[in-house]
Parts: structure tokens; sequence; C-alpha cells
């Protein structure tokens, strides 16, 4: 009981069924105080109805949420939904339409000025307060809609895919503004996302789920490095899949123990060699050019075709090139 006391979230055997099937299956997971965690999954999975079990806009059908010492009561519990120290921010957020920011913000606000100002000021806001509302990219919106959430200062903030339709500019902004509202008003974050560039370098843990089940929960070196499937390998990158059959030369060359898992490997992992013991020999088939890297595809002497990406290159189709890879960085799935 005394180490639940450290948790700001605790969410527990939560389960749900539509039509019979589960759309989420007993997930279960504890977040902390100030800690960031990026719930990751494809299209589908169940990352939006999870975290409005999570603010208590859904009625689970098993399972408990709890923030702080104060269970999170569903809509079928409680006749206004919602919980006081949670704000979620939805996908379809809506803001009223034809006011003035200042206005909107006006109405919903209990904060004294200068810590209004601070909070709008944080939310990249303040120039757009005597703007209309119908006046505003989605971007700007999005980001009003947050400043109005965040007046009633919540401890624990729960984003749904908030990059999702954002352009480059709109979404640095916004991943600014994410990390000050957890730096400067110390209010703790949940996001959803399927892109791992909004997650891996944002979040202190990443709950990955498929099909409403947990697969795999940590930091993000942890899913990025040693992902527990190759589902999960997949949501946060490119990789080499090896099959056993095709591995014999990788467990020869490198040094590795044999194992009947499939290795999976990063491009990036690969290094090209010049020194020729304990590596792996291959043709290079084909070579492309992205700017800050280039990815060859090489097709290995035992037979497996691998991508591998260099920030360096001098090798052109039909070479044959020496690769390395630290074992520590192969996982096994
Ligand atoms: N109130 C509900 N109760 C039970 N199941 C629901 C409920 N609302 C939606 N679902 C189901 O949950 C499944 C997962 O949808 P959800 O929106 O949570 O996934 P997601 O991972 O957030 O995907 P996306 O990124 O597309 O929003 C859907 O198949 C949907 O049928």
């Amino acid at each position: 009981m005394e180490s639940d006391t450290k948790h700001l979230l605790r969410v527990s055997g939560i389960s749900i069924q539509e039509k019979g099937n589960f759309t989420l299956q007993d997930i279960s997971f504890n977040q902390q105080e100030s800690q960031k965690i990026a719930i990751a999954g494809e299209t589908g999975a169940g990352k939006s109805t999870l975290l409005k079990i999570i603010a208590g806009l859904i009625q689970p059908d098993a399972g408990e949420v709890w923030c702080e010492d104060e269970r999170v009561l569903g809509p079928a519990e409680k006749l206004v939904p919602g919980h006081p120290g949670i704000a979620y921010l939805s996908q379809h957020f809506e803001l009223p339409k034809s006011l003035r920011v200042e206005q909107v913000l006006r109405y919903a606000n209990t904060l004294p000025g200068n810590e209004a100002a601070t909070l709008y000021e944080i939310c990249r806001i303040t120039h757009l307060l005597e703007r209309r509302t119908d006046h505003l990219s989605g971007g700007e919106k999005q980001r009003i809609a947050l400043a109005k959430l965040l007046i009633s200062s919540p401890k624990l903030l729960l984003l749904d895919e908030p990059y999702s339709n954002l352009d480059a500019v709109h979404k640095n902004i916004l991943k600014s503004v994410v990390r000050d509202v957890g730096e400067r008003l110390g209010i703790t974050c949940t996001l959803t996302s399927h892109d791992p560039l909004d997650t891996l370098s944002w979040a202190d843990e990443i709950v990955v789920i498929r099909g409403g089940k947990l697969l795999q929960q940590g930091s993000p070196e942890q899913i990025y490095r040693r992902p527990v499937s190759e589902y999960v390998a997949a949501l946060f990158g490119s990789y080499n899949l090896i099959v056993p059959e095709q591995a014999e030369e990788f467990y020869r060359s490198l040094g590795m123990e044999p194992t009947e898992k499939h290795l999976l490997i990063r491009p990036e992992s690969f290094k090209v060699v010049t020194d020729k013991s304990q590596v792996l020999v291959g043709a290079v088939q084909a070579v492309t050019f992205y700017g800050s890297y280039y990815e060859l595809e090489v097709r290995l002497k035992g037979g497996s075709t691998v991508t591998v990406r260099t920030t360096e290159n001098k090798a052109g189709k039909g070479d044959t090139i020496y690769l390395s890879v630290a074992i520590d960085s192969v996982g096994y799935v």
C-alpha cells in the first residue's frame, strides 16, 4: 500500500468489450508524478478508449483507475463525468464559435491575472487573445483548447494524438508547449501517438498496446532496442529480421550464441568496417541517399538481405562490404 502512494495514476485491470470482443483487456500500469508516459499502438489498438477511461469518460467493464488516493468514477457512477484532477484533450476538441479568444478563456478562468498570463504565454497564445475563434488555424485552436483545460490546474493531462493533424511548424510549437506544461506548470502528462518520433524523444516510459492488450512497457531505449515482438519493433522504426535458418553466419561471424528466435537488428546497428575479422561479408545491391544518411541494401553470404544505415558511404552497387554488429544491439523476437 505504501508504494501505491507514490503514484499519481494507477490503472488496474481495465477491460472493456464491445459486441463480445475486447477493446481493452486487463490493462494495468502506474504513473508517478512528473513521469511522462506515451501510449503507442497502431490505429484501433484501443489508445483513445484507454485515455477516455482514465479520464472517467467511458465506463470500463472491469478494473479501476485511481488518481492519487481517489478512485476515478466512470459515467455510470457519477452524474457529471470526469475527475477534477485530470484534464483530457480529445482529438475532436471544440471551441465556441464567433467569440474572441480572450472571451472564451475569461468564461473559464478562475486564476489570478499573472497566473493566467503565464499560462497563456506557456501555451503560446498571448498574441491570439484578441482574435476571433473562427479566425484561427487548427494548431492555434488546439493550444487555446489546451489553455482552457489547464485553467483548472489539473494534476494529470491526457492528450489524445495531439500531433496527428499538425504541420511541422505547429507540431514543433506544441512540442515546446507540452514540455513547458510539464516543466514550468508541474503537470504530469500522458499522450497517445502512433508516430515513434513523437514518443521516443519525449517519454520516460512507453506503453505499447495492440488489439487492446498491453504488449510491452519500458523506457524508450528498451522498447526501441529490445522490442518483445516484431509488432513493437515496427512501431518504432525500420528493422532487419533474420530468420533462424539464415542466422548461422551471424552466430559464427559475430561470436553470438545460437538461438531459436529471430534476430532483430536496426539498420543503424550495422557498422561498415575495413577490418575483415569477425565480420559479415556481403554484396551491395542498392544505395539510397536520404540527406543525413545512406541506406545500403546488402545481400549477405549466408543468403539474407539486410538494410544498413550509415552516415558515410563509399560503396556502390556490386561492391563487397564488411559489416560488424555490436552483440548488445541485437534483439530477439
Ligand atoms: N465506448 C466504447 N466501448 C467499447 N469499445 C469501444 C468504445 N469506443 C470505441 N470502442 C472500440 O475501441 C476500438 C479501438 O478504438 P480506439 O479509438 O480506442 O483506438 P485507437 O488506438 O485510439 O485508434 P485511433 O488512433 O484510430 O484513434 C475500436 O474498434 C472501437 O470499436
